[in-house]
Parts: structure tokens; sequence; C-alpha cells
């Protein structure tokens, strides 16, 4: 791939990437080579398209997304396959088995120490015969004598086969957390680089029952399993072998019952994987209503809804039950048809055939359980996200240029057939003020998402200045946009994490800079009437602190990261009039310099726009200044003031 690329560059003349592609090849250290990588990728960012040509740029594309696969050489992202299937191949057994590929060493010395600690069993019959005989041959103190030695030598082989036994457990155990974990991480940073798609369409707490059971049902198939397996596996060759060793005949009619049983086997394996992938789903379907309760808990009780929501985690947790009853059907049904076949043929053999084909069922469990999880560890629906780095200045500049949304039409992908914005066209001049108005549901906060990349318009393109923004990469594309959404959220750790939320090394950024964020955003001095300061925890989704509280941090988290364009969606409900003017105040003096698009609701904002686009149907219905508007007879704008859709503020009286 990087040949091509340098390849192409040579073909079309580009100096700059010729130069950055031949540095990527020749490199010698891996952090020049990601270095240079990042001088790829970006000086696709500064080029206009016209020098840059098309197929050039997709290869660079392709060349970053292969690299970024490539820093992943433990990724699960092997299979092909889209969509869950409830069919039972050998592929699916493949690719559950090769997660523990990576922990081979240890499950190999496992597999050593359960042989060791298996044979110590096994030689319990022996030394109780053999004790026997001693009572039957000795008398007196020779008996004593050879009953002391025999006791010793038990004793020890008892306390090597403890040992092995710890050892294993531990292996096993330990194996099965570190698989899980990885399977964890792997999976966590799959769903994380989903499209914003993917999420409209899936449920959170679904997700994170995929993350907390399913994933653990895998590794334990796989590690748990195959150590009772392989403790099975080789107490049936031992148990067989001694039974031969006895008697033929009588060995051959006992077990002449094994392949009825093992057909049994077959089949219930089947089953037990189908229960177990209706199980992990109903289980999943139980923690996403809790989650959701548990998220929006005031609004429950609010509404006195507690016993209502009770019920339909019951009902859920009842379906997840039901499956659990005909999954503890199938097992007891199959238990007892192995103990009726262990008891056909001698005990002990029985109960080692009996754990052979447990371990299949166990097998098929998590095979069951993993079909969801290979579904989400697809790149499919994902984004190509790179690490945050600052970019140069000269780079920077390029989104103080004008912004232009050119003919989008849109649908949501949940509802492909209502198109929320049509041929919709609206230039926002660089450095300016835009208020986008218009009414509930007109598409206004959908146009901030379309710049924000979390979705692709059907039809049209966005550019800045002459880039389009899909030339753009992500990560450069958001970290220069400043983003305050209408109900900004916090998350669950202290104000200054909060603030630095968006910087890469949130660690390392001087305490200064966020003293003057919160500063500019007019949140320094609520900050400081706090105990713990900037340590002050503000719950789960800032609950511990006002509503406008948090608007201001949440400003002071746009202005941390100087973004040369702001994406403001006010909020629809008024604060009260300190707190609005606190906002307002920090909205007027973190906006000058940039590109702002402002979801107005507020007359004031409004007025102090340089522009403002009227939305009505997904389409622009009226562009001007406010005076501009207003002066049009039964104009659009003139309608929604006058309908006292704004929030108007008068600072003056409360101020
Ligand atoms: N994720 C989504 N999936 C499907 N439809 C959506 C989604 N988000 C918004 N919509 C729909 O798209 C239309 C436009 O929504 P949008 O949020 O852009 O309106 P808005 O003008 O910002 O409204 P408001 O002023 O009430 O915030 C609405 O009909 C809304 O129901």
């Amino acid at each position: 791939m990087a040949f091509r690329l340098f390849t192409s560059c040579c073909r079309n003349g580009n100096s700059s990437l010729f130069l950055y592609t031949t540095k990527y090849i020749f490199s010698p250290s891996p952090s020049s080579h990601l270095l240079a990588l990042r001088k790829c990728v970006y000086s696709s960012l500064i080029k206009p398209q016209k020098s840059v040509p098309k197929n050039l740029l997709s290869l660079l594309r392709k060349f970053s997304l292969s690299h970024i696969n490539r820093r992943r050489p433990n990724s699960l992202l092997l299979s092909e396959k889209k969509k869950p299937t409830t069919k039972a191949s050998f592929s699916d057994l493949k690719r559950l088995l090769r997660l523990a590929v990576n922990e081979k060493g240890r499950i190999l010395f496992a597999i050593v120490l359960l042989c060791i600690s298996s044979g110590v069993t096994m030689c319990v019959p022996y030394f109780l015969g053999k004790i026997i005989d001693m009572l039957q041959t000795y008398k007196g103190s020779e008996l004593k004598r050879r009953l002391k030695q025999i006791s010793f030598a038990l004793v020890c082989i008892f306390l090597i086969g403890a040992i092995c036994n710890y050892g294993r457990i531990y292996l096993i155990l330990s194996t099965s957390q570190r698989i899980i974990k990885r399977l964890r991480e792997q999976l966590f940073e799959s769903i994380l680089r989903k499209e914003m798609a993917f999420f409209d369409k899936n449920k959170t707490g679904e997700l994170v029952n995929r993350l907390s059971s399913d994933t653990e049902v895998m590794a334990n198939s796989i590690t748990q399993n195959i150590s009772d397996g392989l403790r099975a596996t080789t107490q049936a060759i031992a148990g067989v072998g001694l039974m031969f060793y006895i008697s033929p005949q009588l060995a051959f009619v006992g077990m002449s019952t094994i392949p009825p049983v093992a057909l049994g086997a077959i089949m219930f394996g089947r089953y037990v994987k189908r229960i177990s992938t209706k199980v992990q789903t109903a289980l999943a379907h139980a923690t996403d209503v809790a989650e959701e309760r548990f998220a929006n808990i005031r609004t429950v009780k609010a509404f006195s809804q507690e016993m209502k929501e009770i019920r339909l985690y019951n009902k859920k947790i009842g379906d997840v039950l039901e499956l659990k009853f005909k999954e503890s059907l199938a097992y007891a049904l199959f238990y007892g048809m192995t103990g009726l076949s262990g008891n056909c043929i001698v005990l002990t053999v029985g109960v080692s055939i009996s754990g052979l084909f447990s371990f299949h069922l166990e097998l098929m469990r998590g095979i069951g359980a993993s079909q969801a999880v290979w579904g989400l560890l697809t790149e499919e629906n994902s984004e190509l996200i790179q690490p945050i780095t600052t970019a140069p200045t000269f780079m920077r500049d390029l989104f103080l240029k004008d912004i232009l949304f050119d003919n989008i039409t849109f649908a949501y992908p949940t509802r492909p057939d209502v198109k929320v914005i049509e041929n919709l066209t609206l230039k926002v001049p660089g450095g300016k003020i835009l208020a986008i108005v218009g009414s509930s549901g007109s598409g206004k906060s959908t146009l901030s998402q379309l710049l924000l990349r979390f979705y692709k318009p059907q039809e049209g393109n966005i550019f800045i200045g002459e880039t389009n923004i899909q030339d753009i990469s992500l990560d450069f594309l958001r970290q220069n946009i400043g983003s305050v959404p209408q109900e900004p959220v916090l998350f669950s750790s202290s104000i200054r994490d909060n603030i630095a939320y968006g910087i890469e090394q949130t660690d390392s950024i001087p305490i200064e800079q966020i003293y003057n964020a919160a500063d500019r955003a007019n949140a320094f001095s609520f900050i400081e009437t706090f105990p713990d300061k900037y340590e002050t925890k503000v719950g789960e989704r800032g609950t511990m602190i006002s509503g406008g509280q948090k608007q201001r941090i949440a400003l002071a988290r746009a202005i941390l990261r100087d973004p040369n364009v702001l994406l403001l969606d006010e909020a629809t409900s008024a604060l009260d009039a300190a707190s609005e003017y606190l906002v307002q105040e920090a909205l007027e003096t973190i906006m000058e310099n940039r590109t702002v698009i402002i979801i107005a609701h507020r007359l004031s904002t409004i007025k102090n726009a340089d522009y403002i686009a009227v939305v009505d149907k997904g389409k622009i219905g009226e562009l001007g200044s406010y005076s501009e508007l207003m002066n049009i007879e039964n104009g659009l704008f003139k309608k929604l003031v006058e309908t006292q859709t704004m929030v108007d503020t008068d600072y003056s009286v409360e101020g």
C-alpha cells in the first residue's frame, strides 16, 4: 500500500506528499513511521482538492486505515461475518478457540499440571489396593513400618497433586480473566468507533450486556471448560484402557452405550447453543431496561413509575428465567442420560465420559454467546479515528474559511423515508456569527450533526474553504469545531477533568490553562466556592451541579480547545436571569474571531448575530440580518418572533 501511494505521488507530481511518503517508507523507527503517516494525512487536509487528485486522497485514506489496523496485532477483527447466525459451524469454533492463542503458554502449562494432578487422582485406587494388601499380608511392627512408609509416600504425592491443582486452577482462572479483559477492550473499542447511526439502532444496555456477560461466557467456555474437558479426557482414556485390560468383553458391552449418548450430546449441544444465544439476548434486553431506568431515575420517580418499571424489569427477567428453565431442562436430561450410561459402564469411566460430553455442551454455550459479539467486532460501520495531536497553526487556519452546506439532502438512517433536510444550501462566512432559527423539528440540530460528520448526507457536500469535510480526517475536523450542545453532558469525574475532556494529555495540561478557560466561561467564581474547587466531583452526568453551572463548564471545555469554529446549541429552557447573563456574557467573549454557528432560541443572541438563517421544513426559508428579516412582511422570521417562540431575556433588569 505504501509503495502504491509512493508511485501515485510520483505520477501526480505532488512534492509534499511524495516527501512524506518517502519518509514513511524509508524511516527506520516506528515512531517516525507514525509521524510520517500523520504528515501524510495532514497534508491531505491543507491541499485544496484540485492539487490532490481524488484517487490519491482515497489511497491515502486506505493507507491510514491499513496502518491503524496494523496497530492491533491481536485484533479480533478477523471474521467477515456480517450478522450473527444461529447455525453452528467449524469456523465459529475456530474463531472462539483463536481467543486462547495468545495464552497458549499458560494453557499448556496448566495442561501439564492437570496431567500430573489427574495422575495423582488416578493413583489413589492403586494405593488403596496396596494398603488393603498390606493389611492382609503383614502384622505388628512390620505392618506399622510399611504403613508409615506408604502414608509418607501418599502424603508427598497428594501434596504434589494439590500444588499442581492449585497452579492449574490459578492459571486457568487468571487466563480466563486475561481473555475477558482483551475481549472487552477490543469490543469496547469496536463499539466506540461505530458511526452514530449504529447507536441510533442499538440500545445502550444491550451493548453493556454484550461487554459484561457475553464476553465472560465466551472466555469461560475456552478456559475453565477446556481444563475440565481435558481432565475428563485423560480420565476417560485411562479408565477405558483399564477396563479393556481387565476384561475386553465386558468393556465392549459397557462401551456400547457410548454412541447413542454421543449422538444425544451433539443434538443437545446444538440446542444449548441456540438457547444460549437467546438467553444472552434476553439478558441484554433486561440490562437495557435497568440501565435506562437508572440513568433516568429522576423522571421515573417524578412520575411515580417505580412499580411499573419494576414490573417491566421483572417481565424481562422472567423471559430470561423461562429460557434458563429450558436450558436447565436440557442439562438435566443430558446429565440423566450420561449418568445412566455411566452406571452401565464402570462408574469412574462413566463420570469421565459424561465430563467429555459436558465439555462439548459448554463449548456450544460459548459459541452461542459469541454470535452477537462477533457481529459487533467487525469494521462495518466504523469510523476511522486517529489519536488526537495538535495540528500546526497553518492547518488550523483552514477552519477560518467559509463553511458551505452545498445542496444537502439528508434522512436519518433509522428513518430513511423521511427527508429531514432537502436541497439545502447555506453559506456561513468565515469569522462571522450565523444564528440558525426555526420551529422545533425543522432540522437545525441536524445541520450541526452533519458538520461534525456524525452522519453523511445522502446528497450534496459540506465544504470548509474549498475542502470537502469528507476529505478531512475525523479527529482533525472535530478537534477544530468546538461544540456546546443544548444539554451539555458532563462525566462523573472532577470539574477539572470535565473541562479538560477533549484534550489528549489531560494530566499534563497546565492548571493555569484550565483556570483561564473557566474564567473566560464565567465559571471561575462558582468553582472557587466549592470546598474541593476544581477537584469537585460533578456526579453522574453532572447531576450534582446546577444547569447553569453545567453549561459554563461545557463552555470552558470548548474554550480550552480553542477551536476556530464554534457550534452552539442554545438551551430552549431559560436559566435564571443571573445564570443566563453569565452564560451570555461568556458566549459573547468567546465568539470573537471565530466562525460561530448558533442554534438560537434567545432574541438577544439573534440580535447579536451577523446573519440569521431561518430553517423551514429542511430548507433555508430566509437569510439576512435581524433588521432585514424583520422588514419582510409576513416573513417566517417575523412570525417566529411575533409568536414568542424565542426566549426574550432582558438582563438590564436582574443582571
Ligand atoms: N437520531 C435521529 N434519528 C431519527 N430521526 C431524528 C434523529 N434526530 C432527529 N430526528 C428527527 O429529525 C427532525 C429534525 O430534528 P432536529 O433535531 O434537527 O430539529 P431541531 O430543529 O433542532 O429541533 P429543536 O429546536 O426542537 O431542537 C425531527 O423530526 C426529529 O424527530
